[in-house]
């Protein structure tokens, strides 16, 4: 599947079923805006969210924002209508939680190739189980299938403590590094998770800086104020533009170019180095359009 970078630096958290926060989600400055129709809306309004869904995609045709939607699992009593109610709503991709098998994704494909409406619409998978992390490989190798439409990664980490009775995020590591590097293998960006302590913003900020450094693609969010923040801190930063630039610039030397390898400031710089350098200017160059 042809990729082409998107900005998934920050991703909001929108639970569908509150009102005053839709209001907000149209003005906010997050990449991506997660409508969530799973577990921030409570079961006796979901009905009411599904509704409110619908009203705001109709008014608001068109966003900056990357927009997805979080449904029930399929399995579930209110699965296939949030299906129904998100794929109406055209929306760039649906987020299926707790994903545990390959299955639980090509099952939803399917689905969405019965209708010419979710032409485009990609697929999201949340991995926050025991089973989703030990089947991460498998279920990121649909990635390399145009077919299977799957996209990214969302990393739920309340539900894998919960299921885990793991405390606290260092304990968690191993089994995010895993997914990570799954995900990577078949070509999906990968989202961390959130950050529950939303009026802790210096904590936040470690925290952003240290999944930049893991190799996620951006944070999960649950309130406006942590946006900016994670904006951010996955942005590229100044030093490694300059070297990223300087990079290009070594490579594009006369007598340089056609060579593997090369230095730079006594350093050596091979044409990996080039790639990465070349990728990072253009991600810089996409989010500066934004
Ligand atoms: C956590 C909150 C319930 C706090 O809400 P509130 O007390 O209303 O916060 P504030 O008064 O500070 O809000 C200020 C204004 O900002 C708007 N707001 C707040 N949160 C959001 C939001 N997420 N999106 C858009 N706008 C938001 C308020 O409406 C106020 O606006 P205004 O009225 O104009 O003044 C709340 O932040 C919240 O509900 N957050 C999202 C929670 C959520 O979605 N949880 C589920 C997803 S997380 C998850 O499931 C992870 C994963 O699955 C896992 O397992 O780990
Ligand atoms: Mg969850």
């Amino acid at each position: 599947m042809i990729r082409t970078f998107r900005p998934r630096r920050s991703a909001l958290y929108v639970p569908a079923s509150n009102n005053r926060a839709l209001a907000k989600a149209a003005s906010l400055d997050a990449d991506v805006i997660i409508f969530d129709l799973e577990d921030a809306v409570a079961p006796d309004v979901k009905e009411d969210a599904r509704e409110a869904l619908r009203e705001y995609f109709v008014a608001h045709p068109q966003s900056k924002a990357e927009r997805v939607v979080r449904v029930n699992g399929l399995a579930s009593e209110w699965g296939a209508e949030d299906l129904f109610a998100a794929r109406a709503c055209r929306p760039d991709a649906i987020l299926l939680p707790k994903v545990e098998t390959p299955q639980d994704i090509t099952g939803v494909a399917e689905i969405l190739e019965e209708t010419d409406a979710s032409e485009g619409v990609r697929l999201w998978a949340m991995i926050e189980t025991p089973r989703g992390i030990l089947n991460a490989d498998e279920i990121a190798e649909l990635g390399l299938r145009s077919t299977a439409r799957l996209d990214c990664f969302v990393i739920g980490t309340n539900d894998i403590s919960k299921e885990t009775g793991t405390k606290g995020r260092g304990a968690l590591m191993p089994w995010l590094m895993q997914v990570l590097l799954c995900a990577k293998a078949g070509k999906l960006d990968v989202i961390d998770g959130v950050y529950n302590d939303f009026s802790d913003l210096d904590g936040f900020a470690a925290e952003c800086i240290e999944a930049v450094r893991m190799g996620f693609d951006g944070k999960s969010l649950i309130h406006p104020s942590q946006i900016e923040t994670a904006n951010a801190s996955f942005l590229p930063d100044a030093a490694s533009v300059a070297q990223a630039r300087m990079i290009v610039e070594a490579f594009s030397n006369r007598e340089k170019i056609g060579k593997g390898v090369t230095s730079l400031n006594g350093k050596m710089v091979e044409r990996l180095h080039l790639e990465m350098a070349e990728k990072l200017l253009e991600k810089l160059d996409i989010i500066g359009k934004k």
